[in-house]
């Protein structure tokens, strides 16, 4: 069902890979939310008990919520659907009172939305992971103000699988290779699609990461 879906829609791969182009790009201009994660996933191998290089287990996964917070902004920026749109199955009135007719379309841009002063605040511009948490936990944002993966009935079925897949990846990358974005200060130039896909992809130099054998 999920690659049928994406393929109607958005594609599976494009989704996860687009995210983490981003979440990667905004990394590089970012050093200290790299160190954060850094220091989460040492926490977390601390706490279970794991070696660099061993795969996460869902728990651990879950755990992350830094990194969670981190690609959560990256989406919020930079979504992977950056524009949608909804067919009207009959009359209706939005929360706002507005009317809609039975057969009208409704299209939302929710690379906009993500950068709306009224829903994110004065720095709703800033990559800024500080503001998904609450009480030390990501919180979760209403789906009406955060809808990378939609609202409502149809909301992605993935989700949760995504965010863990995204985890997962990340975290590997990261504690294991150093990467060296070549245009950190410049803003990819994107390529007009279904999904908000990089142009020429993100050129990157890696490195393997000196680390303490034991952490
Ligand atoms: C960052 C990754 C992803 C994003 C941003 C994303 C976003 C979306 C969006 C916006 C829709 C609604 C499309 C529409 O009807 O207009 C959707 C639907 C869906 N997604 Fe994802 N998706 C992601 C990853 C995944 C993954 C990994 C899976 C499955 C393993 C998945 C399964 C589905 C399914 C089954 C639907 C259809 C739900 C329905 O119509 O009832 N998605 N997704």
């Amino acid at each position: 069902m999920a690659p049928l879906c994406h393929s109607v829609g958005p594609s599976l791969r494009d989704t996860t890979s687009s995210s983490l182009s981003w979440f990667f790009w905004l990394l590089s201009s970012h050093p200290n939310v790299e160190l954060n994660i850094l220091k989460e996933l040492e926490t977390i191998r601390v706490r279970y008990g794991k070696k660099i290089g061993e795969t996460y287990s869902y728990d651990e996964l879950h755990n992350m919520h830094y990194l969670h917070a981190a690609i959560s902004e990256a989406l919020r920026l930079y979504p992977p659907v950056p524009a949608n749109k909804k067919t009207c199955l009959n009359d209706d009135i939005m929360p706002d009172g507005t009317f809609v007719g039975k057969g009208w379309e409704v299209s939302f841009n929710l690379y906009g939305m993500g950068r709306m002063e009224n829903i994110w605040g004065k720095n709703c511009f800033e990559f800024l992971p500080e503001r998904w948490f609450e009480n030390g936990a990501c919180k979760q944002e209403s789906p009406f103000r955060f809808p990378a993966f939609q609202a409502g009935p149809r909301i992605c079925l993935g989700k949760d699988m995504a965010y863990k897949q995204m985890k997962s990846i990340a975290a590997s990358v990261m504690e294991s290779f150093e990467m060296e974005v070549e245009s950190k200060d410049k803003v990819p130039e994107f390529v007009l699609a279904l999904t908000l896909r990089m142009k020429n992809g993100l050129p990157v130099r890696v490195r393997k990461r000196c680390v303490d054998e034991n952490n």
